[in-house]
């Protein structure tokens, strides 16, 4: 499979295929930079279509972690890992010691963690096989929480550069995702006074926000034509595409979901249209700034941890100045300050 042509293919340092017959793994590990330290970034397990998939997404994650880790003013370079498989069927102590096995051989280049359908507890045997993982139970533990923080703050941030509001009382939010992240944002949205329009899949996360944060449920689909002020995608991927565009009413777009942007051009259509957008992985990296705080040699700190996500908000402020003073989109702006990051951090 040829990798150098590849569009998504960005002078990645290193590109790992790993596998071991006997557990069934089958892995990609990207390595994209580790200009301004070791990459870090979470592995994925899932079912891709093909190889080339998996290759695909491993290449853009990993791309993304190194944008991220720059912005968040991280000493670390960007890197991601993908499990080919069904986790359902696939996951076994094995298959996870195998890939420990894999990380371990990169010598510390690549920081493992969770990502989608890896557990804590799956690090846990990962660990077994190697020191390079992060995440783990009793140290920074999950992310989750703030990512959460960092993503609340950018709402404020955002809020507070596009309404000129200094609280959230009565600000309407759409939040699309009430999973580990989407519910914690819930909670302190709430509680800063904001007015919740939620949905989901799981009727279960639904029933809770209406019962305990006063939120109204609305359908899968009805969640981008509310009449709200900011749309908050706390899910999947690529839920700002043409036709969700089309239907949003919410001034701000600000959640946690990474790759928001079903296509690049998208960045220059919010532009056009009026709506601000916190691009993903300035607003999202409260979960990797705590990982970081695991990897780096000082004993992991929660407190300086809630300290550097809390500068997402001025990040996000210097992204939002710029971009309007220069009348471009803000994802573009985000893009152009990781690359002087990590341009500088090379000199
Ligand atoms: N966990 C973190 O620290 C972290 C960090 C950075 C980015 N993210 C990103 O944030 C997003 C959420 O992460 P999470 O950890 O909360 O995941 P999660 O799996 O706990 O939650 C996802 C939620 O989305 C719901 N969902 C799935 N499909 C949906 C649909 N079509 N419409 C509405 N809801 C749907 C699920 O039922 C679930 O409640 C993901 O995109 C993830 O990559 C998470």
């Amino acid at each position: 499979m040829a990798v150098f042509d590849l569009v998504d293919f960005d002078n990645h340092e290193q590109v790992v295929y790993c596998s071991d017959e006997a557990s069934g793994l089958k892995a990609i590990i990207a390595v994209h930079s580790t200009v301004l330290g070791p990459a870090a970034g979470g592995c994925r397990f899932w079912d891709y279509a093909s190889d080339e998939a998996a290759l695909k997404d491993v290449l853009r994650l990993s791309k993304g972690m190194t944008y991220k880790n720059a912005m968040a003013g991280l000493k670390l370079g960007g890197g991601k890992g993908v499990i080919i498989g069904d986790a359902k069927t696939l996951k076994s102590e094995a298959l996870f010691k195998a890939f420990g096995h894999a990380v371990n051989n990169l010598n510390g280049r690549y920081y493992t963690a969770e990502d989608i359908n890896i557990t804590t507890g799956d690090m846990a045997i990962v660990n077994q096989s190697t020191a390079y993982v992060s995440g783990l139970e009793g140290k920074s533990g999950n992310p989750a929480p703030f990512t959460a923080l960092g993503t609340f703050l950018g709402i404020k941030a955002a809020v507070k550069f596009k309404l000129d509001r200094d609280d959230l009382t009565g600000i309407k939010v759409a939040v699309q995702g009430l999973g580990s992240v989407g519910y914690s944002l819930c909670e302190k949205l709430h509680a800063a006074g904001a007015q919740l329009f939620v949905t989901d899949i799981n009727p279960v996360a639904l029933d809770r926000a209406a019962t305990e944060l006063n939120a109204t449920v609305v359908g899968l689909d009805e969640i981008y034509s509310q009449d709200v002020d900011v749309y908050s995608p706390c899910a999947l991927g690529a839920s700002i595409n043409d036709e969700s565009i089309a239907q949003l009413k919410a001034t701000i777009i600000a959640g946690c979901a990474n790759n928001q942007l079903a296509e690049k051009h998208h960045d220059q259509a919010l532009l056009e249209k009026g709506i601000l957008y916190a691009p993903d992985y300035v607003i999202n990296a409260g979960g990797i700034i705590n990982v970081a705080l695991e990897i780096y040699p000082e004993p992991y700190c929660a407190k300086s941890a809630t300290k550097l996500v809390e500068n997402i908000y001025n990040t996000l402020m210097t992204v939002f100045t710029t971009a309007a003073s220069n009348n471009m989109p803000t994802g573009f702006i985000a893009d152009e300050m990781a690359r002087n990051i990590i341009a500088n951090g090379a000199k």
